[in-house]
């Protein structure tokens, strides 16, 4: 189990315009998926990889490729929407799951209403991603969720995490590996991270 906070520049320079309020949606929308992928580059360091023999203008070689099945992401509906195309970018071939859970906004709990996953899920590494992890609710629901589907290989990858969230999480399911851009001070009196940066799913989709 791993807890990194990706302090690279880039994605710290980033971050800065995703937490501005005024930053427009499109914005807001691209940048998240920019940080995605830079994320992506630290958080998928440990795949394996298979070898394979490539001929080159010159002779053959021995070199390596990532095997058929290694990857599957997994946002959690609807934030997590907003990191798939920076991630799929580095990652064309990775199979992509769908879990819808929606935080009820007075009690916090998560309210599970779809899922969709790839049949193949269990023999993959899966990259599960949601922007916000706040009291943890979401993310342990998925996680279990997805265990209970066979999965035994997760990565979460967020944003910006809250440090009682991120302590939910990592009690629960401590073989988790947790990759943030940002862990932040903490949860304000409605549940949300300070300071955050907001709805993340209403400033990508532009609901409010
Ligand atoms: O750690 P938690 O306390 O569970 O909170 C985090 C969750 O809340 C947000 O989703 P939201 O319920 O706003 O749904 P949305 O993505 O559809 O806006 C966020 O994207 C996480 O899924
Ligand atoms: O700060 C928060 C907490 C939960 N969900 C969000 O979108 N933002
Ligand atoms: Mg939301």
């Amino acid at each position: 189990m791993a807890i990194v906070e990706v302090n690279h520049p880039l994605i710290q320079h980033k971050l800065t315009f995703l937490r501005n309020k005024d930053t427009d949606t499109k914005t807001f929308r691209e940048t998240l998926n920019e940080i995605a992928g830079l994320m992506t580059y630290e958080a998928t360091k440990e795949l394996k990889l298979e070898e394979t023999e490539v001929e080159t203008p010159l002779m053959k070689t021995k070199s390596y490729i990532l095997p058929d099945k290694a990857v599957a992401v997994v946002p959690i509906l609807r934030a997590g929407l907003g990191m798939v195309d920076g991630i799929l970018a580095l990652v064309p071939t990775a199979k992509v799951g769908h879990i819808g859970v929606y935080r009820n906004e007075e009690t916090l709990e998560p309210v599970y209403y779809y899922c969709k996953l790839p049949t193949d899920i269990a023999e993959r590494k899966v990259i599960l991603v949601d922007p916000m992890l706040a009291t943890g609710g979401s993310a342990i629901y998925a996680i279990d969720y997805l265990k209970e589907n066979g999965v035994t290989d997760i990565t979460f990858m967020c944003l910006v995490a809250a440090p009682e969230g991120l302590a939910k999480v990592i009690k629960k399911h401590p073989d988790v590996d947790i990759y943030a851009a940002k862990i932040d001070q903490g949860l304000d009196e409605n549940g949300y991270i300070y300071p955050g940066l907001g709805d993340c799913g209403d400033r990508i989709f532009g609901t409010k």
